[in-house]
C-alpha cells in the first residue's frame, strides 16, 4: 500500500466547517488572506475559525501578493503553520517569514515545472493549479493533469477543480502527495458543503 494521499480544504470561512474538515480526517485547512477573493477571512474572523480546531490538523494561511506588513500582522495573530503563496511572489520573499512554505504555480502554457522546483528550492511542496488570465485561484476548473511532468523530486499539491466525482481519477493519474479543493466541496463560495466534504474523502480513500 502506498502513502495516503493528504487532503486540504481551502478557502474554509466558518469555524463549523473547519471542525467538519477535521472530523473527516483531513490533513489541512487554507485560509484565504486575499481580500479580493470571495472566501476571504480576516485575521479575527481567522482566529474564530480555528480556536477549537483538534490537534495535528495543519492551518494553511494563503497570500496573493500580499505586503510584508500585512503578512506580519497576521502572523503575530493567527496560529498559522504555513503559508502558501499564491500569486508571484519570489523565492526570496517565499522565504522571508522563517515559515514553512507552499507555492503555489499556476499552470500556464509552457511553464517550466523542473525549474521551478530549483528556484523555490525552499519550498515545503509546489501546488499546482489552472491558469485562468486574471484569476489569481480558486478557478473551479481542472488542467489537463499529463502535464505535470515525471522527475519532480518534491512533493506536488494538486488544485484545480478537483470534485468529489474527478478525485480518485486525479489520485491514480498524478499520484500527489496531497490533494487540495475548495469550490468543488461548497455549496456557495465560502460555504462548504459537509456532504460533498465526505463524498471527496472517500473518493481520495477509494484509491489509497
Ligand atoms: O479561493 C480563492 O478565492 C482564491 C483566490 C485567490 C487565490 C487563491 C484562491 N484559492 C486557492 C485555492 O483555494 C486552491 O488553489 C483550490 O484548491 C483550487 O480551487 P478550486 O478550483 O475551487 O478547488
Amino acid at each position: 500500500m502506498g502513502m495516503r494521499t493528504r487532503v486540504k480544504f481551502c478557502g474554509i470561512t466558518r469555524r463549523e466547517d473547519a471542525i467538519h474538515a477535521a472530523r473527516l480526517g483531513a490533513d489541512a485547512i487554507g485560509l484565504v488572506f486575499y481580500p479580493k477573493s470571495p472566501r476571504a477571512v480576516s485575521p479575527q474572523q481567522a482566529c474564530q475559525i480555528v480556536r477549537g480546531l483538534p490537534p495535528f490538523v495543519t492551518v494553511v494561511g494563503l497570500f496573493v501578493n500580499a505586503a510584508a506588513r500585512y503578512l506580519h500582522q497576521v502572523l503575530d495573530r493567527v496560529p498559522i503553520d504555513i503559508l502558501q503563496f499564491h500569486g508571484e511572489e519570489s523565492p526570496e520573499e517565499c522565504n522571508r517569514y522563517g515559515r514553512p512554505y507552499v507555492k503555489a504555480i499556476r499552470m500556464a502554457e509552457g511553464v517550466d515545472l523542473l525549474g521551478l522546483e530549483q528556484a523555490y528550492g525552499s519550498a515545503s511542496a509546489l501546488l499546482l493549479d489552472t491558469y485562468q488570465i486574471g484569476v489569481a485561484g480558486g478557478t473551479g476548473q481542472v488542467f489537463d493533469w499529463s502535464r505535470v511532468p515525471e522527475g519532480l523530486s518534491k512533493g506536488i499539491i494538486l488544485a484545480g477543480g478537483l470534485t468529489p466525482e474527478n478525485v480518485a481519477q486525479a489520485v491514480m493519474k498524478v499520484r500527489p502527495y496531497a490533494v487540495d479543493v475548495s469550490g468543488g466541496v461548497e455549496q456557495n463560495k465560502g460555504v462548504k458543503d459537509a456532504a460533498k466534504m465526505a463524498a471527496f474523502m472517500r473518493g481520495v480513500d477509494s484509491v489509497n
